[in-house]
Parts: C-alpha cells; structure tokens; sequence
C-alpha cells in the first residue's frame, strides 16, 4: 500500500535502493546503467525506479535535500516497504586540502548540529554512524576496482548558506569534518533506530580551500565513478 510519499506497492521496491538527493541524478543512473526499469514513484517529482543491474534488482530513487527529507523516505522505504539497504550517493564540499574536486568519500561517520535524531529517538550525540559490514564491504570493492576513497568524517549540515560563512576550519579541528553535505546523519540515524543498512557515498562538487564549484548538469550526471562503486557494491552485499 501507499504512503503519503511514495505510491509504490510493497513489492516494487527493491532491497537494496540507492539514494542521490537530486532526483534527475537518480533518473540518468537508471537510464545509463539498469536493464527493464520500472518507475515506482512520481509523487512531488521524487522519481524512484527499480531496474536489474548485472541481473540483480535494485532500486534508485531520489531522496531530496535536506534531513527532513531523506528523513521521510528513508523511513518509509526502510519500515513500510521492506528495504534493508540504503547508500546515499550525493555531493559534497571538503574542507580539506588533500580531498580534491572529484573525489570520492566513504562517510565513516557523520558530525550534525542538527536536532533529527534527538527529535526522531531521543538520541543526543552529535555524530551517527554507518553500517560497519556494509562500509567495509564498499571500501574492498573500491580496492578490487581500483576506485581511489576517502573514507573520513562527513559534516551534515542543515544549513547550505551560512551567514558570514561557514567556519570550516573550526569544524575540521573540534569534530575531524573534512566535507559537508546535507542528510546522511539522518539516514545513519534512521538505519540504526530501525536495525537496518546504510552507507554513504559522496563525490566532491565544491572546494572551500580552493573555491572551486562544478555546475548544475555535472552534479546530476558526471559522478559515475561513485554510481559504478555503489552499484557494483549493491549487488554484492544482497
Ligand atoms: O547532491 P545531493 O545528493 O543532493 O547532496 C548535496 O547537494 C545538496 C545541496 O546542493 C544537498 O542535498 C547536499 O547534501
Ligand atoms: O551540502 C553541500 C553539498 C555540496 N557542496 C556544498 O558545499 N555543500
């Protein structure tokens, strides 16, 4: 059955879904990479497909931005529809010099301000963690494909523009951050609370040391170095 965001049937969805928050970045994996998709949602233009990769089924869909969003769609796909993994692939800005353009991160933890998990459980800590056999399972495939990651502290922030800017350098040095994005404190939190899977995977867009940006377009379809690792590893973990 339905829920109010997503309007797929139990069954529809795969086990194991991989989660951009750009929704377009979910449709141009699936139209690149699936064989037979299926689109299981267009509720709010959230689009979710499920297709076969290499023969085995998996589902994409977009998880939008922020906590509050990912928030909604990871518990629903987790506790109403049966997922037991979710690898989040988005973008991200470092904070450090040696993590460049491009790169990939394997978030280890994820450091929040954010009240989503105090609110969702009661949780006070100020960092989640990932599934330990599913990051280890991504960062053996990264060396068997010889993809190069960082797997370090990501900073989730709830706050894209921070007035006066953000102070990157405090939050390198207080919580070891060495990029920022925006959920997956929340999809750690989420998985842990509900005993399920979830990773992240993120490809640097932005440099705060060196102002470097990439656009719009290459957001939504240049990341396929982290789209190969979270498909390959996908199928692999099942
Ligand atoms: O590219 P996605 O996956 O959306 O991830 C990052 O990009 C958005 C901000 O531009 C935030 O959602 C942030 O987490
Ligand atoms: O949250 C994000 C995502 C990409 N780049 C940033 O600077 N912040």
């Amino acid at each position: 059955m339905a829920t109010a965001h997503i309007q797929a049937e139990f069954g529809e969805i795969a086990k194991t879904v991989l989660m951009p928050g750009d929704p377009l970045r979910a449709k141009y994996i699936v139209d690149k990479y699936l064989e037979n998709p299926i689109q299981f949602n267009s509720v709010r233009n959230m689009l979710g497909y499920t297709g076969h990769y290499k023969g085995k089924k998996i589902s994409i869909m977009g998880s939008g931005m922020g906590m509050p969003s990912i928030g909604i769609y990871s518990y629903e796909l987790f506790s109403h529809y049966g997922v037991d993994t979710i690898i989040r692939i988005g973008s991200a800005g470092s904070y450090v010099e040696n993590i460049k353009i491009y790169d990939v991160v394997l978030g280890n933890s994820a450091y929040s301000e954010s009240s989503y998990a105090k609110v969702q459980s009661g949780y006070e800590k100020d960092k989640s963690y990932p599934s330990e056999k599913l990051n280890s399972y991504i960062s053996k495939k990264a060396l068997e494909l010889n993809i190069s990651i960082h797997e370090a502290c990501i900073h989730s922030s709830d706050v894209f523009y921070v007035k006066g800017g953000t102070d990157y350098k405090k939050l390198v040095q207080d919580h070891g951050c060495t990029c920022v994005e925006m959920e997956s404190f929340a999809l750690f939190h989420n998985a842990q609370v509900l005993g399920k899977n979830a990773a992240c995977l993120l490809t640097i867009s932005d440099s705060f040391i060196t102002q470097e940006n990439i656009s719009a377009k290459e957001r939504q379809s240049s990341f396929d170095t982290m789209m190969i690792l979270a498909l390959e590893s996908a199928i692999g973990f099942q």
